[in-house]
């Protein structure tokens, strides 16, 4: 049995793996130094992705780098037109780690060379798209609806280039997934607003429709929401549960290449579903709690955790300084709920009964 296998054959109804499983740093390490057999593009997303197989059937998405550290999202660019970048889904994996939910896949950074681990494992549609550039570097970009052209290609320097790995799920014929909507969803047009950001009231209407009316759905995007404003990702249009588990279960923490876009700027509607429900699951701010009174602050257990990363550092230090800002931000917003609501109770919940 591969330590992927292991992982997938752990996941329970309400975590995909457990605190102390040391599975997990051995899928990291798998993923980082097994030798590539091939690479193929991962059918259905945006932007350029790559299936990677290794022996045993143990596969893993990956997200090439494009840009240095320190570019931020370029001005005139909606989150939706955000390019990706492999370090905020490194980056995730260990905030969603660090938050406690454990609900993301791990993902490791890894340099490749691009002519023995890419090009020469490729083939049809995706062999077609590599070239080299008049500066003599290694390039290619695939084909999808977004940035697979010759003006937007990934290229190597010369043929060395870094990328983000992370564990495949389970397949469908494992583990079916169920793909929700999510009701705090951006409107991805330029011109539109969506229906919760000119409705004050709109927290009350998803608390009356399943399965946000009970259990712990609800709480979970209030997770979700916290874990997002932190990284600054306003990319969330939908998250996938497990079917087998029902709806009693954990979403997802999916997709995380468009956070750690603008270190200097804090995006409160992100923080929308917590601010607009005044709710936040108790062991959560707990955790805010204890990133605020230390010893260790955020940004000091995240440079920690992905100092072992084969790509580190990960993050441009801004990204982190504003981690410790954005953890004040929350507890201020739970703050004002608290005065809001006199009643602690209805602020601060367990799973909802
Ligand atoms: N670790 C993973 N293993 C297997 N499949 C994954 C994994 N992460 C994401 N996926 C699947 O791959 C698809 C695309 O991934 P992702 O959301 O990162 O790409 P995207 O281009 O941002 O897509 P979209 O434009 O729809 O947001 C998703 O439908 C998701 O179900
Ligand atoms: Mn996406």
């Amino acid at each position: 049995m591969t330590n992927l296998e292991r992982f997938h054959a752990r996941i329970s109804q309400h975590e995909l793996y457990s605190a102390d499983d040391p599975v997990v740093e051995r899928v990291l390490k798998d993923l980082a130094t097994q030798r590539i057999v091939h690479v193929s593009q991962k059918d259905g997303g945006t932007q350029i992705k790559l299936v990677i197989d290794y022996p045993r059937n143990v596969q893993a998405l990956f997200k090439p780098m494009r840009f240095p550290r320190e570019q931020q999202t370029l001005p005139n660019h909606f989150y939706f037109t955000d390019f990706e970048r492999h370090t905020a889904e490194i980056a995730a994996f260990h905030l969603d780690r660090l938050l406690g939910f454990r609900r993301a896949m791990p993902v490791t950074g890894r340099v490749l060379n691009m002519t023995t681990e890419l090009y020469e494992l490729a083939e049809g549609e995706l062999l077609k798209t590599f070239f080299v550039s008049p500066s003599n570097n290694l390039c290619f970009h695939g084909k999808c609806s977004y940035y697979c052209d010759t003006a937007h290609a990934i290229c190597g320097n010369p043929d060395t280039i870094e990328g983000s790995f992370a564990a495949f799920l389970p397949t469908k014929e494992v583990a079916v997934r169920k793909v929700w909507r999510h009701p705090w969803r951006r409107s991805y047009h330029k011109r539109r607003k969506a229906q919760w950001e000119q409705d004050s009231d709109y927290c009350s209407l998803v608390r009356d429709i399943p399965p946000y009316d009970q259990g712990r759905r609800l709480l979970d995007l209030m997770d979700m929401a916290v874990f997002d404003f932190l990284m600054g990702n306003m990319d969330r249009h939908h998250y996938e549960t497990f079917r087998v588990f029902g709806n009693d279960t954990f979403p997802l923490h999916l997709d995380h290449g468009r956070g750690f876009g603008r270190p200097f700027h804090d995006e409160l509607s992100i923080l929308a579903p917590v601010l607009q429900c005044c709710l936040i699951r108790q062991s959560t701010l707990a955790t805010l709690l204890r990133f605020h009174n230390g010893p260790r602050r955020l940004s000091d257990l995240m440079r920690e955790s992905m100092a072992v990363d084969p790509v580190a550092p990960v993050l441009w230090e801004p990204h982190l300084t504003a981690l410790d800002r954005r953890v004040k931000i929350v507890l201020q917003a739970v703050r004002d709920c608290l005065a809001k609501e006199d009643n602690v109770d209805a602020v601060v919940q367990n799973d909802l009964t």
